[in-house]
This record gives structure tokens, sequence and C-alpha cells, in this order.
């Protein structure tokens, strides 16, 4: 497959090295920091599942120097999206489907009202990664897991072909027949688990010890699922209960990217994640006030700088 990565960060770079480690073609395009950035320190993958350094990564600055894009995977943050849609909308034009794994709902809306909804496949990902000082990958997590599929009829053989070209890789992905309901079940959990552990500042293992502040997380759990309801999604008690279990079987020190881009002085995505589910709630009058009291929270720290 041609996959053009667009968000060459930790999991655009991580899942795109992956790929063209397997014999796919996988371009880069990216801003021009970064486009320095890879031709100075080239690409290394510093992996849990095994390290890999890409030979000679294929950079692009402008979607005009790609032909025939099958699939661009879309990797940026979420504050990032609306930076991307010109892009977007050149390499659709060639061809390509687009394949989004941000955390979060909204960004799907939004793409497909510019794109086509023909255009725009349902993703997501499991996996903990960062960028260091070279902007090589870091990833520290066992599991490595790209979840996709169609929300068009016409999106079939695309998502298909991505099955292949997944399972030749070192990566585990999976073409999933209700991939709205997926996207829904980690929009759940990550609200609650990147929403508690970045308004606290601390791992979920030290939320874990004070029960009156991890209930917290399972009142959000609940919130997100009755949203996903009020969207006619079929989340039930019983998914809160194996997401606050997941929670609960994490380590002490296991936390979220939100968490961490915190730690580190980055923006964060709390627009995007909690923000998108107070307005999606406001539109079908539903009243959330544990997600926006931790909104409230993390606000502040939105795109705070050292
Ligand atoms: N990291 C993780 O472990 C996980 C992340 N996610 C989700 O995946 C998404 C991506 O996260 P992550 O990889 O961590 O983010 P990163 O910040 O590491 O990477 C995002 C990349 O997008 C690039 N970018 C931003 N705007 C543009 C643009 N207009 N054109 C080209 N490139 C652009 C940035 O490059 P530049 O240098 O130019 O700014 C940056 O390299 C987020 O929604 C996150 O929530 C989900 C699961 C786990
Ligand atoms: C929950 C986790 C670590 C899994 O990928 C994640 O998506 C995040 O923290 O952003």
């Amino acid at each position: 497959m041609k996959i053009v990565v667009l968000g060459a960060g930790a999991l655009g770079a991580y899942f795109g090295a992956r790929w063209q480690e397997a014999g796919h073609e996988v371009i880069n395009l990216v801003r021009d920091g970064r486009a320095e950035q890879l031709e100075e320190q080239g690409l290394q993958l510093h992996s849990a599942m095994g390290d890999y350094t890409v030979p000679e990564p294929i950079i692009a600055t402008s979607p005009e120097q790609i032909e025939e894009p099958n699939l661009v995977f879309l990797a940026v943050k979420g504050y990032h999206l609306h930076g991307t849609l010109e892009w977007l909308h050149q390499l659709a034009q060639k061809g390509a489907k687009v394949f989004p794994v941000l955390n979060g709902m909204e960004h799907i809306s939004i793409l497909q009202k510019e794109l086509g909804e023909e255009a725009v496949l349902g993703g997501l990902s499991y996996i903990i990664a960062t960028l260091d000082d070279q902007g090589h990958v870091v990833h520290t997590s066992e599991f490595h897991d790209l979840v996709f599929g169609p929300l068009h009829p016409s999106q079939q053989q695309i998502c298909e072909e991505l099955a292949l070209a997944c399972n030749q890789a070192n990566l585990n992905g999976t073409l999933s027949p209700n991939i709205l309901e997926d996207m829904w079940k980690k929009y759940m959990f990550i609200s609650a688990f990147s929403g508690i552990t970045a308004a606290v500042n601390q791992p979920i293992g030290a939320i874990k010890s004070y029960p009156q502040t991890f209930r917290i997380a399972e009142r959000v759990l609940d919130e997100m699922k009755q949203l996903a309801v009020a969207h006619k999604i079929e989340l039930t008690d019983e998914h809160v209960a194996n997401a606050f279990e997941r929670l609960r079987g994490f380590d002490y020190d296991m936390t979220s990217s939100m968490h961490q881009d915190r730690r580190k002085g980055l923006p964060l995505e709390v627009e995007h994640l909690h923000g998108g589910a107070l307005r999606l709630g406001n539109a079908v009058n539903l009243s959330m006030p544990y997600t926006e009291t931790i909104y409230g929270m993390i606000k502040p720290y939105e795109a705070y700088e050292h």
C-alpha cells in the first residue's frame, strides 16, 4: 500500500515505520521543522516490541509531491486537526481514504463534513509512545494496536487491504465490524483515564489509593456511557464495569498520554476530548457534571509552557 503519514509524531512515525519495515511505501508528510529533524536525525524506533531504524525515511512537505496515495494515516493532536484540512482535501482528491487515530470523536464529523463520508474511515489506537529529543519514537508498552473499520459501505475493500498490510507488519491490526462502538468505548475509557490522571497530576496508582478520587473516574465512565447511548451507540453498564476494572488492573505508574503531556508542559487535548464530550452532551440535553468538573480542572493547563 502507499500510505501517507500526516502527523509523523509518536504514533504516526511508529506505525509508519512498522508498515515500511513490512515493505509498504510510507511517506511522512511533515511541516518544515519535523522535515529538518527527520533529515538530520533519521527515524528510529526504540520499542518494547523490537527496535527498528528506518533505512531512508521518505519525506514530503506538500501533497503535490505525492502521487496516487491509497491511505492517509492521520495522527495529529486534536488541536492540530484544522491545520491539516487543506492537505487532506488535496490527498482525498487524489483518491486517498483517511484513517484517523486521534483520541476522541469530534474529529470524525469534522472530517466527514470537509471530505465527504466516503473518504473517512473509523479508527483508534492503543499504544504508549512518545518522541525523544532527537525525534525518535520511544514505545514503552507491549501493546501496539490499531483498530479500524468502514464508516461507509464503499470502504470495505480498503479496510481489507489495510488489514493485510497490518498482518504483514510488527503490530496488531484489527478490522472491526463495529468501529463506531469501538471508538465510543475508547472515548469513554480515555475521557476517564486521561481526565483523572491529568486533573490530579498523578499516575493511576496514586488515584486508586484514594477511593473518593478513583470514584470520580467511574462517574466519568458512566456519563460517557450515557452520552454514547444518547447518540445511539449501545454501551452498557457492563462496558462501564469492564473499563473500571481495566483501570483497577493498571500498574501503579501507568498514566495517560494527556498526563504525560501535562508533566512535560505540552499543550493538552482537553478541548477535543472533554470539551467535545460536553458539546455532544449539550446537543442531546445531557448533564455531565463530573466531566464538566474534570474539564474545568484541566483547562488551565491546556496550553501552558515552562
Ligand atoms: N502517544 C500515545 O501514546 C497515544 C496517542 N494517541 C492519540 O494519537 C494522536 C496523536 O498523538 P501523538 O502521536 O502522541 O502526538 P505527537 O504530538 O507526538 O505527534 C503529532 C504530530 O503531528 C504533527 N503535525 C501537527 N500538525 C501538522 C500539520 N498541519 N501537518 C503535518 N504534521 C502536523 C506534529 O508535527 P510538528 O513537529 O510539525 O508539530 C507532530 O509530529 C492524539 O490524538 C493522541 O491522543 C492515542 C493513543 C496513544
Ligand atoms: C490509554 C492509552 C494509553 C492507550 O493507548 C491512550 O490512548 C492514551 O493515554 O492516550
